[in-house]
């Protein structure tokens, strides 16, 4: 019940109110369109597109920051204050967060270099956050069949596992992501068998044993910044750095592999598929209606 006129009398220029202060934010930070990317599936996939992720911690709320796949790790939550006070000076008391955090997904992906797409709208803004939901978001060393359900739970399909996260075409990764797989894959004492050798060479030396596990990698070594194809491209050459990434490939007879390379012969393909992806990631249970509250102020509950 989502609909891409939803503010056409209310906020009609909201798009472009978006897209400014996204553009901005790019020109000193090349990596905030991944960032702000990542901030709207987070958002989906814990309670549904209701801006939970953007609560802070308070007597009433503990906050999705703190959980374990956010913290140290989620960023952009002051790109997304600046977006929401410009977007209450337009229009004050109108636009929800978590349709920010939709608008603000799509013209990351395009501001990148990908596609673009009609971003449906009308969320309203939960009173909630869920700690617990947020530390069960699906994790870079869940096997194949754990993020086949874990997607599948929320009513999205291989198709769209693959798509989403076709978005590890850009922004950035912690050593203490995947680290895991340089030395001692599942403790027995050598790498992950699926790692392209000169790819685990480079990765060695930026995540030395014992190093700093905060260390920041590409998530696509050959167009780190740009919205494209290459992630498929890596993953058939065993250059996907998440386990997560490369078992949609290496896992043998998985319904994903012929996903990938799909995606990795076609750009038009996988664009395509990703703006419906985004589509239907960004249908996961909305408020709507007279349900939750258009925030005042991302990080916190109307009247608290
Ligand atoms: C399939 C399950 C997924 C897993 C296990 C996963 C896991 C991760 C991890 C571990 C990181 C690195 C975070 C850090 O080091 O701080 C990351 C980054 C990222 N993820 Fe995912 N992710 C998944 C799906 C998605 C989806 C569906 C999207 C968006 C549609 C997405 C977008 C991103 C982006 C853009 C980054 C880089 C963020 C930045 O540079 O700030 N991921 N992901
Ligand atoms: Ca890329």
């Amino acid at each position: 019940q989502l609909s891409s006129t939803f503010y056409g009398s209310t906020c009609s220029n909201v798009s472009s109110i978006v897209r400014n202060i996204v553009q901005q934010a790019q020109s000193s930070d090349a990596r905030i369109v991944a960032s702000l990317t990542r901030l709207h599936f987070h958002d989906c996939f814990v309670n549904g597109c209701d801006g939970s992720v953007l609560l802070d911690d308070s007597s009433s709320i503990q906050s999705e920051k703190n959980a374990v796949p956010n913290n140290n790790s989620a960023r952009g939550f002051d790109v997304i204050d600046n977006i929401k006070t410009a977007v209450e000076n337009a229009c004050p008391g109108v636009v929800s967060c978590a349709d920010i955090l939709a608008l603000a997904a799509e013209a990351s992906v395009n501001l990148g270099g990908g596609p673009s797409w009609t971003v449906l709208l009308g969320r309203r803004d939960g009173t909630t956050a869920s700690l617990s939901g947020a530390n069960n978001l699906p994790s870079p060393r869940d096997s194949l069949s754990n993020l086949q359900k874990k997607f599948s739970d929320l009513g999205l399909d291989d198709t769209d596992l693959v798509a989403l996260s076709g978005a590890h075409t850009f922004g950035r990764a912690k050593c203490s992501f995947f680290s895991d797989r340089l030395n001692n894959f599942n403790g027995n004492g050598s790498p992950d068998p699926s790692l392209n050798s000169t790819y685990l060479a480079t990765l060695q030396q930026s995540c030395p044993q014992g190093g700093n596990g905060d260390t920041l990698n590409n998530l696509d070594p050959s167009s780190p910044d740009t919205f494209d194809k290459n992630y498929y491209t890596n993953l058939q050459s065993n250059q996907g750095l998440l386990q997560s990434d490369q078992e949609l490939f290496s896992t043998s007879g998985a319904s994903t592999v012929s996903i990938v390379n799909s995606f990795a012969s076609s750009q038009t393909t996988f664009f395509q598929s990703f703006a419906s992806s985004m589509i239907n990631m960004g249908n996961i249970s909305p408020l709507t209606g007279t349900s939750g509250e258009i925030r005042s102020n991302c990080r916190k509950v109307n009247g608290s």
